[in-house]
């Protein structure tokens, strides 16, 4: 594997990451932008630099690579796979910076995919919406939820009071609408 060392929240390392895999590679086939900025899950703490510095890493990082790769791309007819997260499509309690960079996701790679449609240009941009996976950081959530953390006592799903949110952090969706 080759790997660039350097921090996503500097576009212009985005862009060189983008540059030494063409030349590497001479070309590429599809561009999956998934890393993200580590935040915290509680309520809002009022901490504007820290949503700038999220939506930098997570979001203008994955423009500036889907624009940097986009001639590699349409020479290939390839793919951009966008991840992002349920809480890229509905409002959630306890991640507000982390679900502004994800709904900024969809609004550009969604006005852009139809910008491709009416250019014939043929390259796919994929939005992935997961929901919770037991990866890195958010290992503690369930923990927490548990807990009664972030909010004193139990809380229940915003979108369906009479259900709790912890059988879907255990892999239960029934909560779901
Ligand atoms: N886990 C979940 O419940 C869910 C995850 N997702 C999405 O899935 C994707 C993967 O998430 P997940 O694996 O859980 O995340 P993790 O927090 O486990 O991993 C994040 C990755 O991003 C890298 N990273 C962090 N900061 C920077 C930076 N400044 N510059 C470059 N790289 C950076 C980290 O690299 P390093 O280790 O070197 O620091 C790490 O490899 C994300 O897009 C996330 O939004 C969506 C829904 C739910
Ligand atoms: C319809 C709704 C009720 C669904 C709610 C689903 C909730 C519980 C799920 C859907 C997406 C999940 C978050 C996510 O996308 C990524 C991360 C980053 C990680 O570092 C810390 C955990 C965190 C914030 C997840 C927390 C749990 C979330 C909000």
């Amino acid at each position: 594997a080759r790997f660039v060392s350097g921090s996503m929240e500097d576009t212009a390392f985005a862009q060189r990451v983008v540059r030494e895999a063409q030349l590497a590679l001479g070309g590429l086939d599809m561009l999956i932008l998934n890393h993200v900025g580590a935040s915290y899950f509680g309520f809002f703490d009022g901490d504007v630099e820290h949503v700038r510095k999220l939506l930098e890493i997570n979001f203008l990082s994955y423009v500036a690579m889907a624009t940097s790769a986009l001639p590699m791309l349409k020479e290939s007819e390839g793919s951009i796979v966008v991840v992002s997260s349920m809480a890229g499509k509905v409002g959630f309690p306890f991640t507000v910076p982390y679900s502004a960079t994800k709904f900024a996701l969809d609004g550009f790679f969604s006005s852009l995919r139809q910008e491709f449609t009416i250019q014939s240009i043929n390259v796919s941009i994929t939005l992935c919406i997961l929901g919770f996976i037991d990866t890195g950081e958010s290992r503690a959530v369930p923990a927490l939820l548990r807990a009664g953390h972030p909010h004193p006592g139990s809380f229940s799903c915003p979108l369906c009071p009479p259900l709790s949110l912890s059988p879907l952090l255990q892999g239960d969706p029934t909560c779901l609408p």
